[in-house]
């Protein structure tokens, strides 16, 4: 199909001012949040991306009216009519991202039992839902597992209770979240993941009423209440959106501003950003990326959980890392299978060996196991314009990073998955000048 490729011709530094919006992963989570109270909630700041408007599609099914507020970037959400909604068609929402899974909680509360299609979301590891389950069976929920989902009860009110993650689970603990704020008694919840979309959500359910507090430990506890009202919210701002375009911008050797970008949430990676060689300047309305110029660096990069390098962040800049002189080191630690879209780059003249061994500073959950899920970036390497199927969100971006960056014309398939989290970016390459064209 002709309307997923795109013609991205390279060699032209990026240049210019992009917006970046709410974050991909808070907002579908507040919008689900909103399915807890007895009053509307409105959402700022949304992003017009796909994951958006799965849930939005959901949420209505569910018998909450989703409609547009003041401005074209607020939802108002209206959770009124949520017991006497018709669910036949949910089947037709499996794999559609992995927000569903969130639905568990809220819908049990307010009905006593939830179906949860199968999940979609990124194909970069196993990503299992265990703990999901785990904590939902520790509330007293209990969970069938059929053909086309999974079917859950609340034979009476959902308990608080004592949890601790095997790893700090960032679904996971917004799980517990949303289960939590409406559940007789106290939850305590230690090893819980605290990255700042977690934080933000934790906002969105005080506002609405919720009693959360949060442990110099990572501990996070809940006090359940009998009721949630509504919210008003504006969406933290996407901390990956904004470094991808500030990976962007290095690859390219350009320059972007990326208005609405904010630091306090992007700390770890400016000073990584920094240390490739790459230059910023943080302004009150956003921040501005920029090649100064002269050889890159290499680095020792892991990822990791909050407030460590995220997962997320990684892909993009790992094409930047492909023009860094010396070789950088690259340990995934939060999925097993995130390193896959390196080969695509290697077709395009990039150096780059995966190895299974725990490479840099830490053995993770990963080493002896067989996945090849360390990196070894030898630079700087030409790359050359490639046919390249995008295999997955931020893979997605990087190929397009490297179509930029690349001498010749690439050939990019599959280019609809990159709306799932990235606003309108046709237009926002067009606006920092790149050549790119459909077929
Ligand atoms: C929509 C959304 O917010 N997605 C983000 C969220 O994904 P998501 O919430 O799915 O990621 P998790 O933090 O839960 O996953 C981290 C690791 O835990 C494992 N795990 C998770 C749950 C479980 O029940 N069992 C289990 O083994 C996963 O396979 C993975 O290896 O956090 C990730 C880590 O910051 C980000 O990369 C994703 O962009
Ligand atoms: C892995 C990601 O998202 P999801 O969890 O929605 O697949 C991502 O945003 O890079």
């Amino acid at each position: 199909m002709t309307d997923d490729i795109l013609l991205v011709h390279g060699g032209t530094p990026l240049d210019g001012e992009i917006r970046v919006r709410g974050a991909k992963n808070l907002v579908p989570k507040a919008m689900v949040a909103a399915l807890l109270g007895s009053e509307p909630s409105r959402l700022r700041n949304v992003p017009d991306i796909r994951d958006v408007r799965v849930v939005r599609g959901l949420l209505q099914l569910h018998g909450t009216t989703v409609t547009t507020g003041d401005e074209p970037d607020e939802l108002v959400l209206d959770p009124s009519h949520v017991e006497s909604a018709n669910v036949a068609d949910i089947d037709a929402h499996a794999g559609s991202s992995r927000i569903p899974i969130l639905f568990c909680g809220p819908l049990l509360h307010r009905l006593g039992h939830a179906f949860i299609p199968g999940l979609g979301g990124c194909d970069i590891g196993g990503r299992p839902v265990d703990f999901h389950f785990d904590v939902l069976r520790q509330f007293g929920a209990t969970i069938e597992k059929r053909a086309d989902g999974q079917y859950l009860e609340a034979p009476q009110r959902l308990r608080g209770t004592k949890i601790r993650l095997p790893y700090p689970s960032v679904g996971s603990t917004e799980q517990v979240l949303l289960t939590a704020v409406l559940a007789e008694g106290s939850t305590e919840l230690s090893n819980a993941a605290v990255e700042p979309e977690i934080e933000d959500l934790i906002c969105v359910l005080q506002k609405m009423g919720a009693i959360i507090s949060m442990d110099t430990d990572r501990t996070i506890r809940i006090t359940g209440v009998d009721k949630l009202g509504g919210y008003t919210h504006s969406a933290l701002p996407d901390r990956l959106e904004a470094a991808s375009w500030a990976s962007a911008a290095l690859a390219t050797e350009g320059q972007v501003f990326v208005r609405g970008a904010s630091q306090r949430e992007m700390m770890t990676f400016l000073n990584t950003f920094r240390k490739v060689g790459g230059a910023f300047e943080v302004l009150d309305e956003g921040i501005r990326f920029w090649h100064p110029g002269g050889p890159l660096k290499s680095i020792a990069l892991e990822t990791d959980v909050h407030p460590g390098f995220q997962t997320d962040w990684q892909q993009p800049l790992v094409v930047a890392l492909t023009q860094a002189t010396g070789l950088s080191i690259v340990h995934e630690t939060v999925y097993e299978s995130r390193l896959g879209f390196t080969s695509a780059l290697n077709q395009m003249g990039a150096h780059i060996q995966l190895y299974r061994e725990c490479l840099g500073g830490s053995a993770c959950r990963f080493g002896q196991r067989n996945f090849l899920h360390s990196a070894v970036v030898s630079g700087p390497t030409k790359l050359q314009g490639s046919d390249l199927i995008i295999p997955d969100l931020r893979g997605g971006f990087s190929y397009l990073i490297a179509a930029l960056a690349a001498q010749g014309t690439s050939r990019v398939h599959g280019i609809d998955l990159i709306n799932r989290g990235y606003e309108n970016f046709m237009n926002k390459l067009a606006e920092l000048g790149a050549k790119a064209e459909r077929p």
